[in-house]
């Protein structure tokens, strides 16, 4: 056949797709309009058609019973609304675009081949008996992501599925629409992959679907590891992997897995915003989502002034010449390794036996329990328990020895004094309250004692309300003390001592102000639940982590107690370890960081975000660069620009911004190196250039000149990058975040310095950028 008329017969076959799609919409919009109509009159009439009657205890359960069933009807028909109306979304994205590939495939022992067509979602014929749209996620279209024409094989959950794939095809298919078609070889063909990937970029990230690569398949269709750990090389589709994974996920184990039941570890708020799209456009519902740093400030609360991993960045690119500069590089680094993990498990074990400091119980400033009280009754318990068994055994004793005290304080000459002044709320509370009891007990109000005696309990009951909750709490165990002590013995490794007095008293000055620096929240939360008890997550069955090079293998550790029960994956980079980079701590990343069996990993050497000219430029400037193999795509050689001063940096990043926004580009990022740099860059923009200074807390991503520091523009990427001053990225300790700012190009580069030399640049090939010099 002709490719003319091939592609007619095509899109004769989607305008029938298209036009089954309507018919399917339509039959379900009304439907959709009965069960909405039936909920109304549901809700309307509710109460008509419930039995309420409240005379006798019968009557009062068979009323709750109607009750009950009416609400369950209610809700049984708001549901299959809103799932029809999930249905009726999916359709409306297939009626723009059906599919987008096509295999033919004769299964081993069948005469005829079978034709599959590919989408985001499955679509069945009127009858529901075939299917004529596939789900990308099934298990026969992973022969599309796997395999040239030729032999082929899939697998169900039951078996292995062996034949010869007759035909790959693509589709780019718009407003029901086939825009373009091609017959591919091997894998995904390039022709598509040319056409999404010289897009300009998008705010949010988009779905790769269509393109997925073998080697990412293998990610999102992963099953059997416990601990998937994918490197990948900067714009290798580590996050869009994640995202199509979670999608798989939720469609291969729908009735087990539900997007509550995922949680994704992202980098920054910003991020959040950026992926958010990604799964609502294949029809599924977003996963829980959080920075690990949300998850220390839940957890420490109002206990320190906890410092983020934002500014410990900023404090190890910009405070050199602090004086605690050292000690703190070793402090970081050696809280990040599992040898301090090592460290706070035997602290614990002692713990156990002496050690454990308290806080008084006071109230109305008097001491009810004092701390040496604490102390004894602690250790005076079983010393075969673990601690959080005796904390338990100890809150609970505590419980009932507060109750005997409200009962005493009851006659305390405070207690007749406060009553005088109790505001009028709290005497009706009272007086409510001793109106409910009199139908149990029969006193009467009258009786003035009577009522002295409930207003007293009421108000000491009150009074003691905060102690109960103290106690309820753990308040009484001094973690901020415990946690210090740690630091004030010295470990038994010899090799250690020089380092531990500096990290040590660094440590306990610091926390002695009420701050707790990054690198100790999460020992701190660790200790704290040897202490307390673990406090587990069970309703997360997997969770993600992306940029994981930035985890210590301390933290990764932490959080795989946290979720126990969890299958996880881990994304990232060791080229963008941007935090560890400048004090040479360990990465969960690094070989060998983890002593876990289990783990499979997946390695990304081909990238797809920047044109192979950028590429080429970018992975000179690491070490190992030269395995990253580039997507054949064509733009223009980075430009590095070397003006002598700041006055002239200005004028050209204003000229830049200003080209590059003409050339229609959407998305145009000036990258600095530091906070403060970035308020320095935002300065000097021209405000009529209309530019956004994006920090730390930052949540969404938007359109337009983005002004930047390095480390917030992690795992996000922009039409065309400028990087503010290449010069002032100074050391090798530094070389990851300058790569990683780089590479978040994905059509044009442009580098400029308030210097010569650019100390980074030094050693990279200058036939892979074009010079200027002022
Ligand atoms: N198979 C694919 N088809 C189409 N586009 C792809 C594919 N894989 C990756 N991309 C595109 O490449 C770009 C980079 O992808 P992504 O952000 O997932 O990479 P990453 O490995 O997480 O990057 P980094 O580590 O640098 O943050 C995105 O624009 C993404 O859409």
């Amino acid at each position: 056949m002709s490719n003319e008329k091939e592609l007619q017969m095509e899109q004769n076959r989607v305008d029938w797709i298209t036009s089954e799609i309507s018919k399917k919409a339509q039959h379900l919009e009304k439907h959709a309009g009965k069960i909405g109509t039936e909920a109304l009159d549901i809700r309307k009439t509710f109460w008509e058609d419930v039995t309420v009657n409240f005379d006798e205890p019968d009557d009062l359960a068979e009323t709750y019973t109607s009750i009950k069933q009416q609400a369950e009807l209610l809700s049984e028909r708001e549901r299959s609304h809103s799932q029809i109306d999930k249905q009726l979304k999916t359709l409306g994205r297939l009626k723009n675009s059906p599919y987008f590939g096509r295999i033919d495939f004769t299964e081993e022992g069948e005469a005829a081949s079978e034709t599959i067509y590919i989408g985001i979602a499955s679509f069945m014929d009127e009858k529901d008996e075939e299917f004529l749209i596939y789900d990308w996620r099934a298990p026969i279209s992973s022969l599309y992501y796997d395999f040239a024409p030729g032999p082929a094989q899939y697998e169900t959950s039951l078996e292995k599925v062996t034949g010869v794939m007759d035909l790959k095809r693509q589709f780019v298919i718009r407003e029901a629409t086939i825009k373009s078609m091609f017959d591919t070889g091997v894998t995904i063909g390039d022709e598509m992959l040319q056409e999404v990937l010289g897009n300009n970029a998008d705010t949010q990230m988009k779905s790769i679907v269509a393109t997925i690569q073998k080697e990412q398949n293998q990610i999102i269709r992963n099953e059997q590891s416990k601990l998937l750990i994918v490197k990948g090389v900067a714009g290798s589709g580590k996050t869009s992997a994640a995202m199509q994974r979670i999608a798989y996920l939720l469609y291969r184990y729908r009735n087990i897995i539900k997007s509550e039941n995922i949680m994704l570890f992202s980098p920054n708020p910003m991020f959040n915003s950026y992926v958010a799209t990604v799964l609502p456009e294949l029809g599924e519902e977003n996963m829980q989502q959080a920075t690990f740093q949300e998850y220390l400030h839940s957890r420490i609360g109002k206990r320190f002034d906890l410092e983020d991993i934002f500014s410990q960045m900023e404090y190890l690119l910009a405070k050199r010449e602090d004086p605690d500069y050292p000690a703190r590089i070793k402090s970081i680094r050696y809280k990040s390794g599992l040898d301090f993990k090592e460290l706070i498990d035997s602290y614990a074990k002692r713990l156990s036996v002496e050690g454990l400091i308290f806080k008084d119980i006071k109230f109305r400033k008097r001491i009810l329990f004092s701390k040496e009280v604490l102390h004894d009754y602690f250790y005076s318990l079983d010393r075969s328990y673990s601690i959080p068994n005796r904390i338990q055994i100890m809150k609970d004793w505590l419980r009932k020895e507060l109750k005997r005290k409200v009962k005493q304080e009851q006659k305390a000459e405070w207690v007749e004094e406060e009553i005088q002044f109790l505001d009028k709320d709290e005497y009706l509370d009272a007086f409510k309250e001793l109106q409910d009891k009199k139908e149990f007990t029969e006193n009467s109000f009258d009786d003035f004692d009577r009522e002295k005696k409930v207003l007293s309990r009421m108000l000491v009951t009150k009074r003691f309300k905060p102690v109960f909750n103290a106690v309820k709490g753990l308040k009484f165990i001094d973690l901020n003390a415990i946690y210090m002590q740690l630091f004030l013995v010295p470990p038994q490794e010899p090799q250690l001592h020089d380092t531990w007095t500096d990290i040590s008293q660094l440590t306990v000055r610091v926390i002695q102000e009420r701050k707790l620096f990054y690198e100790d929240a999460t020992p701190f939360l660790y200790l704290q639940d040897l202490i307390e008890g673990r406090k587990s997550s069970t309703g997360i069955r997997h969770v993600f982590i992306d940029e994981a090079q930035d985890y210590t293998p301390f933290q990764f550790a932490f959080i795989r107690q946290l979720f126990p029960y969890s299958r996880m994956t881990l994304l990232g980079d060791l080229n963008q370890a941007v935090y560890s980079g400048p004090t040479g701590s360990e990465t969960v990343l690094a070989e060998d960081a983890l002593g876990f069996q289990d783990k499979e990993t997946i390695l990304l050497s081909r990238t797809y975000r920047s044109t192979r000219q950028i590429v080429e430029f970018t992975r000179q400037l690491i070490q190992g660069g030269d395995r990253i193999e580039p997507f054949n795509r064509n733009g223009d050689r980075p430009v590095v620009s070397i003006l002598g001063n700041q006055d002239s940096l200005s004028i050209a990043i204003n000229k830049a911004v200003k080209e590059l926004k003409l050339a229609g580009h959407k998305t145009i990022a000036v990258i600095c190196r530091t906070e403060a740099e970035s308020r320095q860059a935002f300065e000097s923009i021209e405000p009529g250039l209309d530019a956004r200074l994006i920090q730390k807390g930052t949540i969404a991503y938007e359109k337009g000149i983005s002004i930047i520091p390095a480390y917030l523009a992690k795992g996000i990427e922009f039409d065309a990058v400028i990087i503010y001053d290449a010069s002032a990225y100074g050391d090798e300790g530094e070389r990851k975040l300058f790569y990683t700012a780089c590479t978040r190009a994905m059509h044009e580069l442009y580098l400029f310095a308030s210097q010569s030399p650019v100390p980074l640049l030094e050693g990279a090939d200058n036939s892979t950028y074009i010079l200027n010099r002022e």
